[in-house]
């Protein structure tokens, strides 16, 4: 069977008609060998008919031949018999010559007894004869012999008889044949050859480009011509056509069909490997070859599990593979993660999907392995894994893990009657370390304190970072209470040597809490606690030290916990408070602006000042709607001030650390100003040195944010920090404020005095002004105006007061200034 293509060639049942007919054209036309055997037969039977009628002709010339002999012996026998008896020879002449001249009558020879003889006519030589011979008897009163007559007729004439009428008879015949050939020759050309060598031609040029074109006969269209041979031949060849037209229409379809799908799958965003039923690759598409490396020829008629991991052990591949076909065969589909590689050599993992590519009968005719690159996502899991687990600066164990550790080492600490030990350690003056140094200092003695803590373990002990510089250690298994003591100490002396940071050394201490299972508790949040407060008493003892719990520290770490779950709902109950300190001009002590200080007003705690619970505040995050609240209270009392005063006063606000780091931080800025309707240029932001030394770009980028639209920025408590000048020309700084340690003791201090002179220069060489704090004393007032020192703020001008008696203040200090 030839293959047929949508190109145009022929299709496939067309050349058999059209072969067919073209033979039966060139090589023995149908009409020809119709008339042949039509002839063939017609003259058989009518040369059969004609040799019968021959023959009979002949047989009945042979018997009239004989008649006549018949008739020559009775008609001549008696007056031949006559003659002899009276030897009338004259007679008897006369008698022969008559016999003679019949027709046929060739030979007459009488013998005469006894022994003569009288011979008439000749005997022919070269035909046939019939002879005939009767005796002559003379009958008296007795019969007398007389003698025998042999009449011979000569076969000629029949013989040429015969002949003319065979001659005749074959070339009417002939002719007749002829004529009928030529007669048939035109009406079966006429009514069928030229048809069937139309239908040659049409299928001859039948292709799939010109399927549209029907065979038209030459012939009236008459249901009787409908309905005979070729009016069929000519309607199955139209249905034919017609039933083409489908199947190409059909098939052209399928093509653009499978076209699509092909491209679809070729181009496919996950890879798609194709198997035949023997797990043998078929087909690769192009993102399959992107990425593993291999082009398609590499790995057609491979079986897939060689391109699982060739560095893993491959029983091991082969194994999975036994798996996947056993689940594939018995569930139909098969998921999963595998661990693949490129052919470059380099791993990946890939979530793969295998399925049965089934028939109509549902019948197996080969596999589908559908494949994606989950290298990002899984590197990206694991990466959320040991961000979950693991503290990412110092690779220990987060808070979490070690939670789950030190379960499980209560767990089996239950099952054996053994001791745990639980520590709680922070670095002593780790903040101030991280606020001077910076924090890339701070990063590497966190780091490097906790290479100190897990050298002094064990390999069954756990050492977390807890977050901040504070650190757990967990001592499953400990033989005696003095153990946890001994590992307390080791750490401290691993301690003792100094840690480069940024190129200096500088001598780090830790406090450690102890607490014990189950002496102290048998549940691990108690245990924590109590470690904590234990360590809290280490701190309290002086640093560098350890301390094992004992009931009395419960207390204060109780007294923590309370004091984050009232803060919890302090916002809500109304407990927070601002007071205001006047910030005043140096030289002439008129009030610029005012800093908002936050004051917490508890029923049970009293008045907590800001140093106590700020810190706890960043620390659980809560100093985010704390700090929002501030702004917007503060943003609306500096407003209310200038509707009352009718001028303009600034009002600072302090930002702490995780504030400004939180994403919705601007927007609070701005929505507190919009609220307030406060000018932008009104509200200061105080910024300590500690984040600006983050230094990262989301720092520069919120604060020129926040430049933009009029906010003032101030670097507050300057000094304290790494005070690297830098930062102060790349930042947009309007202010800056000079810590209260160096003012107070400018007048004591040679060097501090130097030292503030030095700022106050270097801030207005930098186009910022000065507010220096902390000033309790009229003396450094004029210290400060000696200095040029553009602002002063302290307790010598007023100290943080509630709103109604800054306004108090306020309008007495408008009186006094006016006078
Ligand atoms: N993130 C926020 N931090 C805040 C907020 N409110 C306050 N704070 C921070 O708390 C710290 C302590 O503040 P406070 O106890 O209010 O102390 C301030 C003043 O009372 C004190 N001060 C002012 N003048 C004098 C003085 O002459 N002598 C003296 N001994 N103390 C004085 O200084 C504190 C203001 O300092 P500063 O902020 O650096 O201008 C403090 O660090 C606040 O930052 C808040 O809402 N959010």
């Amino acid at each position: 069977m030839s293959d047929t293509s949508l190109d145009g060639r022929k299709i496939k049942d067309m050349p058999d008609i059209a072969t067919r007919l073209k033979r039966f054209r060139a090589a023995s036309p149908l009409s020809f060998r119709l008339v042949a055997w039509i002839l063939l037969f017609s003259s058989a039977f009518t040369l059969l008919a004609s040799g019968i009628q021959i023959y009979s002709d002949y047989r009945e010339d042979l018997s009239k031949i004989e008649q006549r002999m018949q008739v020559i012996e009775s008609g001549y026998r008696s007056s031949l018999a006559q003659s002899l008896w009276a030897l009338d020879q004259k007679h008897l002449q006369t008698q022969m010559d008559g016999i003679l001249s019949l027709p046929d009558i060739e030979h007459l020879r009488l013998r005469i007894e006894p022994d003569s003889e009288l011979v008439m006519g000749e005997l022919p030589r070269d035909t046939d004869t019939l002879t005939h011979s009767f005796e002559l008897i003379y009958r008296d009163d007795a019969e007398f012999r007389l003698g025998e007559l042999t009449i011979t007729a000569s076969l000629h004439r029949v013989y040429d008889e015969l002949r003319r009428r065979v001659g005749f008879i074959l070339a009417t015949q002939f002719l007749i044949i002829f004529v009928v050939s030529i007669l048939i020759l035109w009406i079966f050309r006429h009514l069928v050859t030229r048809h069937l060598a139309d239908m040659a031609d049409y299928t001859r040029d039948l292709s799939l480009r010109n399927l549209s074109r029907p065979l038209e006969l030459d012939r009236p269209d008459t249901p009787a011509y409908q309905r005979d041979e070729l009016g069929m031949v000519t309607e199955a060849i139209n249905q034919m056509r017609e039933r083409l037209i489908d199947d190409v229409t059909r098939r052209e379809r399928d093509e653009a069909e499978i076209r699509k799908f092909s491209k679809a799958i070729d181009q496919s965003p996950s890879s798609v490997l194709i198997c035949d039923r023997q797990w043998r690759i078929e087909y690769a598409n192009r993102k399959f070859s992107q990425l593993t490396g291999n082009s398609p020829s590499e790995i057609i008629g491979k079986h897939p599990s060689s391109l699982i991991d060739p560095g893993v052990d491959s029983h091991e591949a082969r194994q999975l593979w036994k798996s996947i076909r056993l689940q594939v065969q018995r569930v139909g589909v098969w998921q999963g993660e595998v661990n693949s590689t490129r052919k470059n050599g380099e791993r990946y993992w890939e979530q793969l999907v295998v399925t049965p590519i089934k028939d109509n009968n549902g019948e197996s005719t080969g596999y589908l392995i559908l494949g994606e690159d989950i290298s990002i996502r899984k590197r990206y899991e694991q990466q959320l894994l040991r961000q979950a687990n693991y503290d990412i600066l110092t690779g220990l164990p987060n808070r979490m893990l070690a939670l789950d550790r030190l379960k499980l080492a209560l767990a089996q600490a239950r099952r054996d009657e053994s001791k745990v030990g639980v520590m709680f350690l922070d670095l002593d003056n780790f903040k101030h370390i991280n606020d001077t140094l910076g924090h890339d200092a701070g990063d590497t003695l966190l780091i490097e304190a906790a290479r100190r803590i897990s050298s002094c373990l064990r390999g069954t002990s756990t050492v977390a970072r807890l977050g901040g510089d504070e650190f757990l250690v967990v001592l499953p298994g400990l033989n005696g209470p003095d153990a946890s003591s001994q590992v307390a100490e080791r750490i401290l002396k691993t301690f003792a040597p100094p840690f480069m940071l940024s190129g200096q050394e500088v001598f780090v201490t830790t406090s450690i809490g102890i607490a014990t299972f189950p002496d102290d508790s048998d549940n691990s949040g108690t245990l924590l606690q109590h470690a904590d407060a234990a360590m809290y008493e280490a701190k309290h003892k002086g640093k560098s030290a350890y301390a094992r719990f004992t009931p009395e520290m419960s207390e204060v770490s109780h007294e923590r916990l309370q004091m984050e779950s009232h803060m919890r709902k302090a916002l809500e109950l109304g407990e927070f408070e601002l007071y205001f300190q006047p910030i005043v001009d140096t030289a002439s002590g008129g009030l610029v602006a005012a800093e908002a200080l936050l004051r917490w007003n508890n029923p049970a705690m009293g008045m907590v000042m800001p140093d106590r619970f700020i810190p706890l505040a960043e620390e659980t995050g809560l100093i985010i709607p704390i700090g929002e609240w501030v702004v917007k209270e503060a943003c609306q009392a500096a407003y209310c001030w200038q509707a009352m005063t009718g001028r303009e006063i600034s009002i600072a606000v302090n930002v702490s650390p995780r504030q400004f780091r939180d994403p919705g931080f601007t927007d609070a800025i701005m929505r507190a100003l919009n609220d307030s309707n406060l000018r932008p240029e009104l509200l200061e932001l105080e910024i300590t040195e500690r984040l600006i030394l983050d230094n990262s770009i989301e720092t520069a980028d919120i604060l020129k944010q926040l430049d933009k639209v009029g906010i003032r920025l101030s670097v507050d408590d300057f000094g304290t920090g790494y005070s690297a000048l830098s930062y102060l020309k790349s930042y947009p700084f309007d202010t800056l404020k000079i810590d209260k340690s160096f003012v107070q003791d400018v007048l004591k201090e040679n060097e501090d005095a130097s030292l503030v002179r030095a700022i106050i220069n270097m801030a207005h060489s930098l186009g910022l002004k000065v507010v220096a704090e902390g000033v309790e004393e009229e003396d450094l007032t004029h210290f400060l105006k000696a200095e040029h020192c553009d602002y002063s703020q302290g307790y010598f001008y007023s100290r943080p007061l509630p709103e109604q008696d800054f306004i108090h203040w306020l309008e007495t200090n408008e009186r006094a200034n006016l006078k």
